[in-house]
């Protein structure tokens, strides 16, 4: 065991002194760089299986054991061992890794395989610039900052000035955000605005860009792109948690629905005025809002744009706890950082139990919204509506 460990070390990070369980991971890690590869994207997979053993930085257990599970299935499938016994732990967490996989297809698996390292080539480039420990922004975006500490990601809106409304870009640049995030190695994800709003929804200016091929090009462009947009928090497979610092309206409030925590200031306010712009609701809130408050009350937000305050909507089940203002950020942190210490597969997989029976109906729900919207967006009352407010003539 000795040589192995010694080997192991070598190979991996010369100074490393290596625990039990990185002993074990890493010869699987290396034997497996041996293995039988996938015939489709066999360059990316082997270039990935490569680039793993030039790692500058120990990713540490938890990707360790990512990597050797997403290895295992995507050259044999779903897990195929038995069990090891309750004190063969080092076998035991990778049987437990691997099998948390469940069917996941191979091709998937070699895809999230090749991300994986993807994305630990990067930070391990990054991080070696960082200072430790500091509050390390991830990448560069334009309207969103990223940050990761003690196991949180952190995504904060960040057009205060425009109260964090959602240009086109920024709705790419989350859905790049929350990608990184559900591959990096932190522990849950937390969504949030900077300044006094959490967000103000959709740019009303976005339909103002029209393309070449008209506003029908805009609106089918727009809906596919809400559609992916919705898509990615429907997928997203750790916790993710809205701190929810202001006032939220529209899509930042629909969206809501599929988060797995929302933390709200008392100062905050949840509007969704969809009649009001001549829209409908997306965000798949026609699916979740019914289901969370009951669909009388989900009736008044969606239909009537009736507003509601925090403490309104932590009794109707959207907020799961209200904080006064001069605390809310010193309590939700707190909270958050003993939330993120607790077993990381174990969060991910319970998430996973909690939501799959959602899914594919979500999936449905979310396809069904961005059609209709489509249509509503070449509708007068929604053109008058969108004028109105950009020349300043109503405000909501
Ligand atoms: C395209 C793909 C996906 C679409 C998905 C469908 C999504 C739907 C929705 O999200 S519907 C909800 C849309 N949001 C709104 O209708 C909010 C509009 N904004 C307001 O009513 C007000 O600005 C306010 C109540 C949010 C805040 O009012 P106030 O406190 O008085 O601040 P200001 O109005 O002065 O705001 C400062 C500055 O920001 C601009 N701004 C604020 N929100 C938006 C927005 N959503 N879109 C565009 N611009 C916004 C506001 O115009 C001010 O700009 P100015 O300083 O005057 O240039």
């Amino acid at each position: 065991m000795a040589g192995v460990a010694g080997r192991l070390a070598r190979n991996w990070c010369r100074s490393a002194v290596l625990s039990p369980l990185q002993v074990f991971s890493f010869p699987s890690l290396q034997l497996h760089l041996s293995g039988t590869a996938m015939r489709a994207s066999q360059d990316d997979f082997e270039n990935a299986m490569n680039q793993v053993k030039l790692l500058k930085k120990d990713p540490g257990n938890e990707v360790k054991l990512k990597l050797y599970a997403l290895y295992k299935q995507a050259t044999e499938g779903p897990c195929n061992m038995p069990k090891p016994g309750v004190f063969d732990f080092i076998n035991k967490a990778k049987w437990d890794a691997w099998n948390a996989l469940g069917s996941l297809p191979k091709e998937t698996a070699r895809q999230n395989y090749v991300d994986l390292v993807s994305s630990l080539s990067s930070s391990s480039e990054s991080s070696s610039q960082g200072k430790p420990g500091a509050d390390r922004e991830q990448q560069e975006y334009e309207n969103l900052v990223v940050t990761s500490e003690d196991g949180i990601t952190k995504i904060m809106f960040n057009r205060p000035t425009r109260k964090n409304a959602i240009s086109t870009q920024m709705y790419q640049e989350i859905m790049l955000a929350l990608k990184a995030a559900s591959k990096d190695d932190s522990t849950i994800t937390v969504v949030t605005g900077n300044g006094d709003y959490y967000s103000s929804g959709n740019d009303l200016a976005n339909f103002t860009d029209i393309p070449p091929g008209g506003v029908e090009e805009k609106a089918k462009q727009s809906a596919i792109m809400l559609r992916d947009f919705v898509d990615t928090f429907i997928d997203f497979p750790k916790p993710l948690i809205a701190v929810v610092n202001g006032p939220a309206v529209g899509i930042s409030v629909t969206t809501l629905g599929l988060f797995d925590a929302v933390y709200a200031s008392d100062k905050a306010t949840f509007h969704t005025p969809f009649s009001h712009l001549g829209l409908s609701p997306e965000g798949c809130a026609s699916y979740t809002f019914p289901k969370i408050m009951g669909p009388a009350k989900a009736t008044e937000m969606l239909i009537f744009g009736k507003k509601l305050t925090a403490r309104e909507a932590c009794a109707q089940g959207l907020v799961t706890e209200v904080f006064p203002d001069s605390t809310f950020q010193k309590e939700v942190w707190t909270r958050l950082k003993a939330y993120s210490k607790l077993p990381q597969n174990s969060m991910r997989i319970s998430k996973q139990v909690i939501r799959k029976i959602e899914k594919e109906k979500l999936h449905a729900v979310n396809a069904e919204e961005s059609s209709v919207l489509q249509k509503r967006w070449l509708s007068d009352e929604c053109m008058n509506a969108t004028m109105n407010f950009l020349s300043k003539r109503s405000k909501l």
